[in-house]
């Protein structure tokens, strides 16, 4: 299969950086967040939203630095090992892998039951299978390529905000759950939302040298994405509440569907299923092209055995691909797409609060706003990491138990 590089000439120029960041961050999170961020924030979500996004804004320049000075794939684990140690730079490495592994399996998910309700489960996993297949012969989905899957993503997106507000809501039915419209779900509802940014290190901490962009177009895609995100997960979410109301949207395990049935747009439905499922596939292949740098950091450390680094004909890590395509896989049958989600959230969070502190350290020299904000950036991943569902958090506990010491089972070294 043809390998697709980023030519040197957009690398220069910076096109390309915003369907790098922006193709790999709207995906699942977008279709679906919305229902459990109204389920623990009701109409205080908008407040949920502007948490998630400083934590983001926080983590994407923090790692950022760490990607500068860090000139090699896995920069922020690299940094954390060096800044902070290799106990935490394991405990972040671990729920990153794992964090990355759950968002696949949530994102393959999600494409399932958009392809083919009935059997969703199984689709997610043959998904995930292809789609790390296809990785593994070479594919990367970069210039007009992205660019025309991020079009389709936005044309399905688009499709349903606008069906939602042309057609008038029907009365809402009483609701069987009397509605949470607390504050005190708005870091719950910043905690799910954060899953739909993810996907932004691969601008700002590149897994393969190839993606690096000049550190101002870096700057420009990155702060582009993050607002075509936000203003995107607004309608989304604006134009599901309008059809749904919040209390019907809390309860929807698969909004999208379920704004089209309400609007007695059903007939709409399979193709936007389809074309959701289809825009999802370059997502996936973002995910596990995050995955593979920092894992292969671990390997080169030989905290992972070297066995998951070799390569084949296509340069790629077969065995490490097929560990974490057959891993999500094994998830996507066995789990629903909203608490996937929220264990790779919580998972990512508690990566990112160790990314953040290796940043502080990092930038202890340096201007104080980039310092201030990994400070910021590692408060709030805490807090929000602290605001998930108990199971979430229970299953990050075990991997961040587990995983440093597997890993340091495996190197036997511990300093
Ligand atoms: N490279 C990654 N971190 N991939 C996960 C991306 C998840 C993406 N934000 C979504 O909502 O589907």
């Amino acid at each position: 299969m043809a390998q697709q590089v980023e030519s040197a000439g957009r690398l220069a120029s910076g096109l390309g950086a915003i369907p790098l960041a922006l193709g790999g961050m709207l995906g699942a999170g977008v279709f679906v967040a919305p229902a459990p961020a109204a389920a623990a924030a009701g109409p205080w979500l908008p407040f949920g939203l502007l948490i998630a996004l400083a934590a983001v804004v926080c983590s994407a320049s923090s790692t950022a630095y760490q990607a500068e000075a860090y000139r090699v794939p896995g920069a922020v684990y690299v940094c954390v090992r060096a800044r902070v140690g290799v106990v935490p730079s394991r405990v972040g490495a671990s729920a990153y892998l794992a964090g990355q592994v759950a968002g696949m399996a949530a994102i393959a998910r999600v494409l399932g039951d958009l392809f083919l309700p009935s059997a969703a489960p199984q689709v997610a996993a043959v998904a995930v299978l292809l789609v790390v297949l296809s990785a593994t012969a070479g594919l990367r989905i970069r210039g007009a390529a992205a660019w025309i899957w991020l079009a389709l993503t936005v044309a399905v997106l688009g499709l349903v905000v606008v069906t939602c507000f042309a057609i008038e809501p029907v009365p809402p039915i009483a609701a069987g759950r009397p509605l949470a419209d607390s504050a005190v779900g708005i870091t719950g509802a910043a905690a799910v939302l954060f899953f739909a940014f993810l996907g932004f290190e691969r601008l700002t901490a590149p897994a393969a040298e190839q993606d690096r962009f000049a550190w101002s177009s870096m700057k420009r895609g990155i702060a582009i994405s993050l607002v075509a995100l936000v203003v995107v997960l607004s309608a989304v979410t604006a134009a599901l509440v309008h059809q749904l109301g919040w209390s019907r949207l809390a309860l929807t395990p698969m909004p999208i569907r379920e704004v089209l049935t309400a609007a007695a747009a059903a007939d709409l439905a399979p193709l936007v299923g389809v074309g959701a499922a289809v825009a999802l596939l370059p997502v996936l292949l973002g995910a596990l092209e995050s995955f593979r740098g920092t894992a292969l950091a671990l390997v080169h450390d030989r905290d992972l055995p070297s066995l998951l680094g070799r390569t084949g004909s296509a340069g790629t890590p077969y065995v490490l691909d097929l560990a974490a395509g057959v891993a999500a896989a094994a998830i996507a049958l066995l789990v629903e797409p909203i608490p996937a989600m929220a264990f790779a959230a919580c998972c990512m969070l508690v990566h990112y609060a160790f990314a953040n502190a290796g940043a502080r350290l990092l930038l202890a020299d340096g201007g104080p706003w980039p310092m201030r904000g990994a400070c910021l950036g590692m408060g709030l991943s805490v807090v929000l990491a602290m605001s998930m569902p108990i199971s979430a958090m229970l299953a990050t506990l075990v991997v961040v138990v587990v995983g440093p010491l597997a890993t340091g089972g495996v190197s036997r070294r511990w300093r």
